[in-house]
């Protein structure tokens, strides 16, 4: 294996290679052309915010999520309403395709963990 550069089936820190040796960055700061570098700079700043609330949102549902699962344990019901799962994994397929259901068993492992 090439232990030079980051392998890209390997997931590792993009600063450092399987070892654990750092490595430089040698990813160029801009693409060379300056309304390139222009449109990338406004829309990854589009992104960080966007970013930053989808997570304040994950966190806001998770919130919700564990007062239902109180709620329904606390009147001697289950954590797990699969139903209800099948229902929100339905309306993220829907509107995200295939990914959507990965997206959504990911949110749902959040808001009551594993099963
Ligand atoms: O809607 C519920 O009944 C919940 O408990 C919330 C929630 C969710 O996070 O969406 C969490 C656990 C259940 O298995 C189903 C859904």
């Amino acid at each position: 294996m090439d232990t030079t550069t980051t392998s890209s089936t390997t997931p590792t820190d993009p600063g450092t290679v399987a070892s654990g040796a750092a490595v430089p960055d040698t990813t160029p700061a801009g693409t060379g052309d300056e309304a390139a570098d222009a449109v990338i700079a406004r829309a990854r700043g589009r992104i960080d915010a966007l970013d930053g609330r989808i997570v304040e949102l994950i966190q806001e549902r998770m919130a919700a999520s564990a007062e239902v699962q109180r709620a329904r344990i606390s009147a001697g019901g289950r954590r797990v309403h699969l139903a209800r799962e099948m229902e929100i994994l339905r309306r993220y397929r829907d509107g995200l395709g295939r990914p959507g259901t990965a997206l959504a068993m990911t949110l749902l492992e959040l808001c009551r963990g594993r099963v």
